[in-house]
């Protein structure tokens, strides 16, 4: 494996029962890349980061993590779902703590907190406009404030890798811009490599250094669609300058030309049916074109 390599994904295939899901998934992610991963609905995303955390296991292929098979979840993975869950008894402040401690393997013990931790916590809770809230139990929160709460647990402990599935889906607008900016910004600072599912492109784009199509939509090296229903690929593969969009334009010229380049180039000619169907104005933004609609 190259060292730059954080993981490295050879010849995976995952089914359950006799519905093959992943099929041949070859990929390989550098360290500090954070790469954003979109398809249609059942494609197979989230079943990839069961895969990555080592929660489930793939019927053939490897996945190497650091080096070493990913065989179960440990605290260098951090996940973060759009179906958050807090311990109930513990304040937020004690929440987001517990992510760190949690991480050290030691159970979480309220009088043995560590300083560092402390201030981090609440730099992120600063950030994350739940300083007030610190005292509350999650019951006292909103659902978008739950799940703010959830992603500091998660961050909490740095994780070399962090995977999230659609960890922003049920913020309000506002609140997810500020989540995608002060992710952006951690992942720079801390150099964290990030698996980050999202149906959303302009989402996907923005935030991504790297962006992965997964779909079971595909056509063959002829240009030919399977006669058999296969399980999904990575059938895009794309590098995003970042670097290059400024944080606080999403929506300037700029970007939507970046995006709409994207929709038109961005895929392989054989998977051009992706790029058309892609509708940000649609809340599923990633929706694949029927058979009979892929007619061009
Ligand atoms: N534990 C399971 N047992 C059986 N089938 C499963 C299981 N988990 C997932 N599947 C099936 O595998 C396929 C992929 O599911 P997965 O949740 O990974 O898709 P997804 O791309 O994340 O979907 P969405 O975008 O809707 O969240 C689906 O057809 C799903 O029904």
């Amino acid at each position: 494996m190259n060292q730059n390599n954080k993981l490295s994904i050879e010849d995976v295939y995952k089914s359950y029962g006799n519905k093959l899901v992943l099929d041949n998934i070859d990929l390989k992610v550098a360290a500090g890349e954070l790469c954003t991963l979109v398809g249609p609905s059942g494609c197979g995303k989230s079943t990839l980061l069961r895969l990555l955390l080592g929660q489930e296991f793939a019927d053939a292929g490897s996945i190497i993590i650091d080096g070493a098979p990913a065989r179960h979840p440990d605290p260098h993975r951090g996940i973060v779902y759009q179906k958050y869950s807090l311990f109930p008894h513990m304040t937020v402040f004690d929440n987001v703590m517990a992510g760190s401690r949690l991480s050290k393997q030691a159970w979480y013990l309220p009088w043995k907190r560590d300083k560092d931790d402390e201030a981090f916590a609440i730099s992120m809770l600063e950030r994350l406009r739940l300083v007030d809230a610190m005292r509350k139990f999650p019951h006292e929160l909103s659902g978008g404030m739950q799940q703010r709460v959830a992603i500091a647990q998660a961050l909490m402990s740095k994780p070399p890798l962090l995977l999230m599935d659609e960890p922003f889906g049920a913020l309000d607008p506002d609140t997810r811009e500020q989540m995608q900016i002060y992710l952006m910004e951690l992942h720079e600072e801390h150099k964290l490599t990030i698996f980050f599912v999202t149906h959303d492109l302009d989402e996907a784009c923005y935030i991504g250094t790297r962006l992965l199509v997964l779909s079971q939509y595909y056509t063959d090296d002829r240009g030919e669609e399977p006669t058999v229903a296969r399980g999904a690929k990575i059938v895009g593969d794309y590098r995003l300058a970042r670097e290059a969009l400024p944080t606080t334009e999403k929506s300037s010229a700029y970007f939507k030309a970046f995006v709409e380049q994207v929709r038109a180039n961005g895929f392989s000619p054989n998977n051009r049916c992706h790029v058309r169907d892609f509708n940000l104005k649609h809340p599923h933004s990633f929706q694949t074109l029927t058979r009979e609609e892929n007619q061009f």
